[in-house]
């Protein structure tokens, strides 16, 4: 992997509707997210974290059925700036949410530099809504499909171009929670999906094993999304909308060093972590030791 590593914390949480994951970045580094990559051996740039606006700058109700729509594209806006200048200089981006729809902006930055950029969504979500399918309104239920192009024109059209990734460089593992329109969009574009079902039956190390080589032939990079809800609430209680069921620590470790070994993660974001339903910080320790493993941490 590139030896130098930019860190961008985006303390946003109005793409979901319960406060606290704004706090994400930093329980993150309290939990030493930057220490724990520097004895790897990275050299590390901390960009700091992004300001926010907070919705009361604009007007209240919104004329959009998404919430927050004007605060989450602004956010967006200058996080895909800030990481196209990170890309450009060579460094591997790695941003610490935040709710996922920053993803939004992660994957407008990275995506112009790739010609076939792949992406692996570990996650409960497919995170495939648009405003028609949502049940919430929530914009962390959309990051994906607007990254597909679809979806409200001010969040698809982010960093000036669109669609930013094809539908057949995704990878979604540890599905669980999936609303009608996104199941169907699923099978219309023939999304690759690894639900639980078959985390279960076939075990974290072959479907790691051929996500793998499902990306690889197809792909010159790969954007790896960690939604902290993908692992089971009892391990990651320090998050919006847990759902019972999920990956174990364990997977999810084996699952990063795997991915470490093929050396093709090209950028990651760690995402959800809500320090206010956590437990003594639990989730964001969880998250700084997966990306221990995702950097390259051995036992031997
Ligand atoms: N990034 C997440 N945690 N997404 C949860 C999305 C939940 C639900 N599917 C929605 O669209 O509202
Ligand atoms: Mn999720
Ligand atoms: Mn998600």
């Amino acid at each position: 992997m590139k030896s130098n590593i930019s860190i961008i914390g985006v303390p946003m949480d109005l793409g979901q509707s319960r406060r606290g994951v704004d706090m994400g970045p930093s329980a993150m580094r309290y939990a030493g997210a930057v220490e724990r990559l520097e004895a790897l051996g990275y050299k590390l740039h901390d960009h700091g974290d992004i300001s926010i606006t907070r919705p009361d700058k604009y007007e209240t109700g919104q004329a959009y059925k998404l919430k927050n729509l004007l605060q989450v594209v602004e956010a967006n806006e200058i996080l895909a700036m800030i990481i196209d200048q990170a890309v450009e200089k060579g460094n591997f981006p790695l941003v610490f949410g935040g709710d996922h729809s920053i993803a939004i902006g992660s994957l407008a930055g990275i995506a112009k530099h790739y010609d076939q950029l792949g992406v692996i969504w570990y996650d409960a979500h497919g995170d495939l809504n648009t405003e028609e399918t949502s049940p919430s309104g929530n914009i962390h239920g959309m990051p994906l499909a607007v990254s597909l192009g679809l979806g409200h024109e001010k969040l698809t059209s982010i960093a000036g171009y669109t669609p930013k990734v094809k539908s057949e460089n995704i990878v979604i593992i540890g599905a669980r929670s999936l609303d009608p329109g996104e199941k169907e969009l699923i099978r219309r574009k023939g999304i690759q999906v690894f639900t639980m079902h078959e985390v279960d039956r076939l075990g974290m190390a072959i479907v790691i094993e051929r996500a793998i080589s499902y990306l690889k032939p197809r792909t010159d990079g790969v954007h790896l999304s960690v939604d902290l809800d993908g692992l089971d609430p009892s391990e990651a209680p320090g998050v919006g909308t847990p759902v019972i069921g999920g990956m174990t620590y364990r997977e999810s470790h084996l699952a990063m060093e795997m991915l470490a070994e093929t050396g093709m993660i090209t950028s990651a974001e760690f995402v959800e972590v809500n320090p206010i339903l956590d437990e003594k910080n639990k989730t964001a320790t969880l998250a700084v030791g997966l990306m221990g493993s995702l950097f390259g941490e051995k036992l031997k």
